[in-house]
């Protein structure tokens, strides 16, 4: 008679857990997909000169698998420009628990209540002179979109402590993409996280089948709208703006040209609004089934890396859209406007858009945002758009947002 064969019992976590054990230096992500914590560093990714990411990711879970990590993943996030950082690792344990819901997160916002002195970069007057020439380059039709960013400089009295921030967005969102990574690089006087709430999910794959949400066109959202009539408003007209609509489907057109390659269905549906704690946002959500799932091609970070950057954070054409954002914008974007995931040894895994995000190190937090620059935008409603959309952050870091 053959005996019961002896497996340890895999212990099992709640969102609140996971959240609750994150420390700077672990991968925490977390979205309506799941939750994942993942500690250590078994593998750093690297690519070779030329190479891909998504190619790094595939030699480093081969070689993790043969060297007996069970089901190994690699985590992180890829920086905006094609030459910019990336910091991908095969993580050493990997914990994983349902999707965080409203009850079991504890957190508030301005966790991190102290002092702050916020410098704008740039001036808020800078960056309107700056959507001004951007419209200029479209009206010569040098691009037909380009999305300009600006970020805000704070420094504290005290280190930033960034796992409260994260429980305060995860608080504040349950439904958002959130994540913290660790982001430092050799030689960095101090170590570096990436953390945030983007609502924008830039793919999932799960078997043979992918997920692509863009978002672009976007309304402030009212906080205090007792009946939320000014909200509907908002809404409705989000839905029917012709500059708006414009620039969604610029993005949604990209991406389809991408997916089609890939894909031997493709759903496309109409866009629907969608709403943050802070923003409305025109959204489609494409599904589409992978006529190859086996080819190395449709790895969940290969597809992440054929669709970056999408015009919800570049521009089109691409290429002259980045040379309009180098110039225009005085700050490097670094991981903002990125990708942050995770992929497994079978290609499945979920990366976001890095966006509603920020950057901190020692008393530092550098926050991010941007907004898609088409015909008809106006200077002033752009600057406003970017301050909401810092709205995200702010909350959890306890900074007042007006006027920003
Ligand atoms: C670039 C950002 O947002 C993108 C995503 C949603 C809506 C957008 C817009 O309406 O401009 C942007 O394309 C950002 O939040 O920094």
């Amino acid at each position: 008679m053959s005996s019961p064969v002896l497996a340890r019992p895999r212990p099992e976590y709640g969102a609140g857990d996971l959240l609750t054990a994150y420390l700077p230096g672990s991968f925490y992500y977390s979205s309506p997909g799941g939750t994942l914590l993942a500690d250590g560093v078994h593998a750093i990714v690297r690519r070779g000169a030329g190479g891909s990411h998504a190619d790094a990711a595939a030699r480093a879970l081969a070689q993790a698998r043969e060297a007996g990590v069970a089901e190994p993943i690699v985590a992180g996030a890829i920086g905006f420009r094609p030459d910019g950082e990336s910091s991908l690792v095969v993580p050493s344990v990997v914990r994983r628990a349902p999707a965080p819901e409203a009850g079991d997160v504890q957190g508030t916002h301005g966790a991190a209540a102290r002092s702050w002195t916020v410098t704008p970069r740039p001036e808020p007057a800078d960056y309107v002179e700056a959507v001004r020439k951007a419209l200029l380059h479209i009206e010569t039709g040098d691009i037909d979109k380009v999305v300009l960013a600006r970020a805000l400089d704070l420094t504290a009295d005290e280190p930033v402590s960034v796992p409260p921030l994260l429980a305060s967005l995860v608080w504040a969102n349950p439904a958002a993409h959130a994540f913290a990574v660790d982001v430092t690089a050799p030689g960095d006087p101090a170590a570096r996280t990436l953390f945030g709430a983007s609502p924008e999910l830039l793919i999932s794959r799960t078997g043979n089948t992918v997920v692509v949400n863009p978002l672009a066109g976007s309304r402030p959202r009212v906080a205090d709208d007792p009946d939320d009539a000014e909200n509907r408003r908002r809404i409705d007209d989000l839905r029917t703006a012709e500059k708006d609509r414009a620039e969604h489907e610029i993005v949604v057109r990209q991406i389809v040209d991408v997916l089609r390659s890939l894909c031997s269905e493709l759903d496309v549906p109409d866009p629907e609004v969608i709403g943050t704690p802070t923003m409305w946002h025109l959204s489609t959500r494409i599904t589409g089934t992978l006529a190859a799932p086996d080819d190395p091609a449709s790895s969940s970070l290969a597809i992440a890396e054929a669709l970056h950057p999408t015009p919800a954070v570049c521009g089109v054409p691409t290429s002259t859209a980045r040379d309009v954002i180098a110039d225009l914008e005085p700050t490097d974007r670094g991981y903002y406007a990125g990708l942050v995931g995770w992929t497994d040894a079978d290609g499945d895994g979920e990366w976001v858009v890095t966006i509603r995000c920020a950057e901190a190190a020692g008393q530092a937090v550098r926050v991010y945002a941007g907004a898609g620059i088409v015909a008809g935008s106006d200077p002033d409603a752009e600057l406003a758009e970017t301050s909401a959309k810092f709205g995200t952050l702010l909350a959890a870091l306890g900074v007042d947002g007006g006027a920003r």
